[in-house]
């Protein structure tokens, strides 16, 4: 049995307040493991992105828990809700990656220095920043476009760099909103088929909001959304209601 990196339990957002309030997530619980891929999919305004935005810590929830369970120390989950916002910071930077629909990545920077940017900001030397950004880089096929800038990259190309700015700190988990959403065919499965090795063979642990029904073939679990709460379905029942969102 996997063990488990994540445990939500009864996550509750509600924004506003009085007879405008939203119920945006519905005492949602759950359970993320290492080396699973899991999908996140729903109709629009469902509460996927708020979802994701609370287990990120980036977004406190009205109530409920989020426990990470860091690998090394798993009989100690870390309680988010109960963090600062430097403390939370730090969590993130140490222990997730972030994928986005956009890649986001600096222009200002080639590839290789937007991969060597969360190393730099834990206090790497630039030396050995380089060294791991070029190694993962090439291990994710990108090796001849080390130096080149975000511009002169296929949108495929960019979210390649986008997915080893994520791994290169070897975070837990790996929160990734749309990230295929701007890609054609070909890229959009080359990347989800990119985590989804890197899921199996580093045991990280990733959960995917996504409309995208090219990726239902990579998930191990579905998770289904529909106003705040969460329903679990086999590939073809999610299938299916995607075609009926549509
Ligand atoms: N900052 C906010 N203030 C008030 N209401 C919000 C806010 N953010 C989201 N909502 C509402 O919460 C609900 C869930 O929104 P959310 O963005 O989480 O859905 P989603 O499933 O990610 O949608 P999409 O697939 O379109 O991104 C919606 O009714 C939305 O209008």
């Amino acid at each position: 049995m996997p063990e488990a990196i994540l445990r939500a339990t009864n996550l509750t957002k509600v924004y506003g307040s009085g007879r405008t309030a939203v119920r945006a997530v519905d005492s949602v619980s759950l359970i993320l493991k290492r080396g699973e891929v899991v999908l996140l999919m729903g109709p629009s305004g469902s509460g996927k992105t708020t979802l994701l935005t609370m287990l990120s810590g980036l977004l406190r929830p009205t109530s409920g828990s989020i426990k990470l369970y860091p690998p090394e120390s798993p009989r100690r989950p870390i309680e988010l809700t109960g963090l600062t916002q430097d403390e939370l910071a730090r969590l993130r930077l140490e222990r997730m990656g972030f994928i986005f629909q956009h890649s986001n990545l600096l222009e200002a920077l080639t590839a290789v220095e937007n991969v060597m940017v969360p190393l730099l900001i834990r206090g790497i030397n630039r030396e050995e920043a380089r060294r791991r950004a070029e190694g993962l880089l090439e291990e994710l096929d990108m090796g001849d476009r080390l130096n080149s800038r975000p511009s002169e990259l296929s949108g495929g190309e960019q979210q390649r760099v986008a997915v080893a700015r994520a791994l290169i700190t070897d975070p837990d988990i790996i929160i990734a909103d749309e990230p295929t959403a701007n890609l054609d065919s070909k890229n959009g499965k080359e990347v989800i088929k990119l985590i989804h090795e890197r899921a199996k063979k580093d045991g990280k642990c990733v959960i995917i909001a996504t409309h995208d029904p090219r990726i239902l073939g990579f998930a191990d679990r579905i998770l289904y959304m529909e106003d705040g709460r969460i329903y679990r379905k086999d590939s073809q029942q999610a299938e299916r209601l995607l075609l009926f969102e549509e």
